[in-house]
């Protein structure tokens, strides 16, 4: 594991993000431990963050052209990332985000921020079962943009519905990259080399979900 995957698991542990527990999923799985980004909730800890993501993205040597944010975490992590990546690398990539209710006043509709063209990267906190990467796919295709890879924090390293990997089944239906700072994997490294959490309920869950 590299020194910044060590140092993004330690601060989201100090932040309070990653927890152990029983939490019921997205997927309807009920998981041993849980990743929430929402609790990255200073200006301190959000810019951290989007800093991790914007490093994230220098090394991916990916070019997008739009950051786009699902909604609702998302949109906090598109937003920061946005403003750390033009720090970092002195450009300026607009970016957008959707309403999971669509507007019916004003300018109305689902998305907020740039309109969508070109190639866009979605930028999200976790996949687990990749329901969430498919939906803003689809709102990326049907606005006439290409969707051009994934930029996540945690891969939880599990299996869609397919059976097959969720990471794999992005990467081979859409044929875009994915690229998470951190994965379940090295979860478990940090909690056996730092004696933490709950080894057990998370050996069995990812025998029953993982990959
Ligand atoms: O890979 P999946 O099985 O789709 O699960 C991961 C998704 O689930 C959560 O979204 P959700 O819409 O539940 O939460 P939010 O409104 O808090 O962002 C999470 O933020 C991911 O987007
Ligand atoms: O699968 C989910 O719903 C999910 C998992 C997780 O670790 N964090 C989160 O916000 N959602």
């Amino acid at each position: 594991m590299l020194d910044y995957q060590k140092n993004f698991i330690a601060y989201s542990l100090e932040c309070g993000v990653l927890k152990f527990g029983e939490f019921l999923l997205k997927s309807g799985r009920t998981s041993p431990y849980f990743f929430n980004t929402g609790l990255f909730n200073t200006g301190v800890k959000l810019g951290k963050l989007g800093e991790f993501y914007a490093q994230a993205l220098k090394q991916s040597g990916l070019a997008p052209d739009i950051l786009y944010g699902p909604a609702y975490k998302g949109i906090p992590l598109v937003s920061s990332m946005s403003i750390a990546y033009a720090k970092l690398m002195d450009s300026d990539i607009p970016f957008a985000f959707n309403r999971k209710e669509p507007k019916e006043h004003g300018e109305g509709g689902v998305l907020v921020g740039s309109s969508l063209q070109g190639k866009v990267l979605i930028v999200d906190d976790v996949i687990t079962a990749g329901t969430s990467v498919k939906e803003s796919v689809e709102i990326i295709s049907q606005a006439g943009a290409t969707p051009a890879g994934v930029l996540i924090a945690l891969d939880r390293q599990e299996i869609a519905e397919s059976g097959r990997s969720a990471i794999q089944e992005v990467t081979e239906c859409f044929k875009i990259p994915v690229i998470a700072i951190i994965s379940l994997e090295n979860i478990i490294d940090y909690i056996e080399s730092n004696a933490i959490g709950q080894m057990g309920a998370i050996a069995d869950y990812r025998k029953r979900y993982g990959v």
